[in-house]
């Protein structure tokens, strides 16, 4: 009978968010390195036509679950459900689990995604919400909370918030974000994390999600996307459009490049178009070089391109550049690039 098959505890679901190169895969790097997190399944959602970040996270590879490209605010209500019960299938045949952390997008508003594992009862029969982390970037955050309504939402709604990138803010940045973080989630007492050192806690924290300890304006939140969220989007399956003015896109290139023509472009477009450039980030085949190179740019900063181990099997050796572009035509990116490596293999 199926019901003797069920789980019988819920697992924990912890959401990990946080805006654009925040550094939610380098904390996830560090934190799945800990013998704490043994058997934890991770998922992952992207922004964009093509996700990297299952090829970044490096540890627990074959447990990693992409969900289908997509924004999770317009395309997860399915998507998540779905694949919590494909995991939920897999505990029941055996294989141990115990915990999901589920890496959302930067741009995803959460509220959906909470609704969504607090409502649904295909996943509560299974899971249970443990906690939402939020990680902000000590170098970018107040600008992001100042122009980015997801980004305030992720921390108005977190459990538990994380700084990351303390190295790149001086003293006073600092304060004062972390002066804007107690404002808008008093809640939450921050955590610095440089590179992803955050202890274990910090992620895992104990006990479920209370809605009603978020405040007026987060239930307020939760209450209304109940009404519009999902109606909204029902029209709109592109899932690209997050925002008529943000585009996501993925450029690859079959020969490896030559590193710094490559670098010198990149530096340029972020240096006069840096506003516009939400996100960067690429696995690179490199001239003279056997390993594929991580590079990251998050609006004006880059940050240092990483030698990672090796070429993950069976995926093709070539270069992958994922762009967040936000007021800035695709052609403009595309073409400057194409154009630039094709300079470059002339020379
Ligand atoms: N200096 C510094 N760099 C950091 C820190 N944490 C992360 N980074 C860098 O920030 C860049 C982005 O980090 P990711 O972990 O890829 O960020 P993310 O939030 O997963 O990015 P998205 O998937 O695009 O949302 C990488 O180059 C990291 O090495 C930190 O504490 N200090």
């Amino acid at each position: 009978m199926a019901t003797s098959m069920a789980i019988e505890s819920p697992i924990p679901v912890t959401v990990l968010t946080g805006f654009l190169g925040a550094g939610k895969t380098t904390l996830l790097n560090h934190l799945l390195r800990q013998p704490e997190m043994a058997a934890t399944a991770v998922m992952i959602n992207e922004f964009g036509e093509i996700g990297l970040d299952h090829l970044l996270v490096e540890a627990l590879e074959e447990d990693a679950i992409l969900l289908q490209a997509g924004c999770l605010c317009c395309t997860i209500r399915g998507d998540l459900s779905a694949a919590l019960q494909r995991l939920a299938a897999r505990v029941e045949a055996g294989q141990e689990v115990r915990r999901v952390v589920l890496e959302t997008t930067g741009l995803a508003d959460p509220v959906p995604i909470l609704q969504t594992l607090l409502a649904d009862p295909a996943i509560g029969r299974h899971f249970t919400l443990a906690g939402v982390v939020t990680l902000v970037d000590a170098a970018n955050g107040l600008a992001t909370l100042d122009s980015q309504s997801e980004a305030v939402r992720q921390v108005a709604v977190a459990d538990r918030l994380l700084v990351s990138k303390p190295d790149l803010a001086d003293a006073a940045m600092l304060e004062a974000l972390l002066a804007r973080l107690a404002q808008l989630n008093p809640g939450a007492v921050p955590v610095l994390a440089a590179n992803g050192a955050a202890p274990v806690e910090a992620l895992l924290g104990e006990g479920r999600f209370d809605p009603a300890d978020h405040g007026e304006a987060v239930r307020g939140w939760l209450d209304a996307s109940a009404w519009n969220g999902h109606h909204h989007h029902h029209h709109h399956h592109d899932p690209n459009r997050h925002d008529a003015s943000i585009e996501a896109f993925c450029l690859t290139f079959d020969r490896p490049l030559p590193w710094q023509g490559l670098a010198t472009w990149l530096e340029m477009l972020t240096a006069t178009r840096g506003a516009s450039v939400l996100r960067v980030k690429g696995i690179l085949d490199l001239e003279g070089q056997e390993k594929p190179v991580a590079i990251h740019g998050v609006q004006h900063v880059w940050h240092s391109p990483t030698l990672l181990s090796g070429w993950p099997e069976g995926e093709p050796r070539r270069s992958r550049i994922v762009f967040i572009l936000r007021d800035l035509p695709r052609a403009v990116v595309e073409d400057g690039l194409a154009a630039f490596v094709q300079a470059a293999r002339a020379s």
